[in-house]
């Protein structure tokens, strides 16, 4: 079942926890490593999804995200459970398409339509060659690569919606509409799957989650320099909400059922049904 990205101990599967070393034990050589925080940087710019991050990028979730190719891999799943037939599927903010892949793996014969869409034209570019690269003719012919904005794409009738770590990035003031917008878009028994980096209510809790997170980096490899500069960049560029911050969204949004399904220390998935 689990597949490529998520048959290992670590978020991704791809890598293994170090030992000795400050290296990832095993490393996929077609998988372009992520060491664009790895020099003392004087002025550390924004982080934004441009060229060198999309380069880098399923390397860097991977690496970063405890739970990502768990995470991903069950979408797949719950696509099998929950999908009628003649689906109609979003995966917004897609980056290269990882959800779009594990979904069309376990729906094999009976892929869905599937729209990914992302804000990023690099990113786009990725997961069309990603995509194409991994998939059967027959099923990348049903998915359509989208460049926009998710706050303000118009959306269709849909089954599925996954929006997988994305929200975060998204100004919080426009959350609580985005997910209005999903819960109408979504058709009845259809289902929201929501992953995010979380923040903890109890600041004790948050500070234990934070510092083991960090450990969780240094463990796939990532020194100490590369946490903290890739923390400064993304500073004010990811600004997280707590899990009951993201229930209460939900509810506010018309989700009556909406539960968390996955917590790997601070990134939880959350998954909501349309009534
Ligand atoms: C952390 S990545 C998502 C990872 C991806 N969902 C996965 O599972 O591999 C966040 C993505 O959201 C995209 N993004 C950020 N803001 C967006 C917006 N307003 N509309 C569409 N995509 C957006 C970024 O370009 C980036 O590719
Ligand atoms: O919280 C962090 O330190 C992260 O690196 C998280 C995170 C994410 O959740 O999207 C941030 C940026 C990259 O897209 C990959 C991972």
């Amino acid at each position: 079942m689990f597949q490529r990205s998520s048959d290992c101990l670590t978020s991704g599967g791809r890598h293994c926890w170090r030992t000795a070393s400050r290296r990832p034990m095993s490393m996929d050589k077609d998988m372009p490593h992520d060491s664009l925080f790895a020099t003392p940087q004087d002025a550390i710019a924004r982080f934004s999804f441009d060229e060198k991050v999309a380069a880098c990028f399923p390397d860097m979730i991977s690496r970063s995200v405890p739970g990502y190719g768990q995470i991903t891999a069950m979408v797949g799943v719950m696509a099998r459970r929950y999908l009628p037939e003649q689906a109609h599927v979003y995966d917004l903010g897609c980056s290269h398409g990882a959800a779009t892949l594990a979904l069309c793996q376990q729906l094999e014969g009976r892929v869905p339509d599937i729209t990914a869409v992302d804000l990023s034209p690099a990113m786009i570019a990725q997961a069309r060659q990603h995509l194409e690269t991994h998939l059967p003719v027959e099923a990348f012919e049903r998915i359509r690569l989208i460049e926009g904005d998710i706050c303000t794409l118009e959306l269709k009738p849909s089954d599925m919606i996954i929006i997988n770590f994305t929200l975060q990035f998204l100004p919080p003031e426009q959350r609580l509409l985005v997910i209005s917008r999903l819960h109408h878009a979504l058709k009845p028994g259809g289902i929201l799957i929501l992953s995010e980096k979380i923040t903890c209510d109890d600041p004790e809790a948050e500070r234990i989650l934070y510092a083991l997170h960090h450990d969780f980096k240094r463990a796939n490899g990532y020194s100490d320099l590369e946490i903290s500069q890739k923390r400064t960049a993304l500073e004010d560029v990811m600004r997280t909400d707590t899990l009951s911050a993201h229930h209460a969204r939900l509810a506010e949004a018309g989700f009556v059922r909406h539960f968390t399904w996955f917590q790997y220390l601070n990134f939880a998935s959350l998954i909501a049904f349309k009534e």
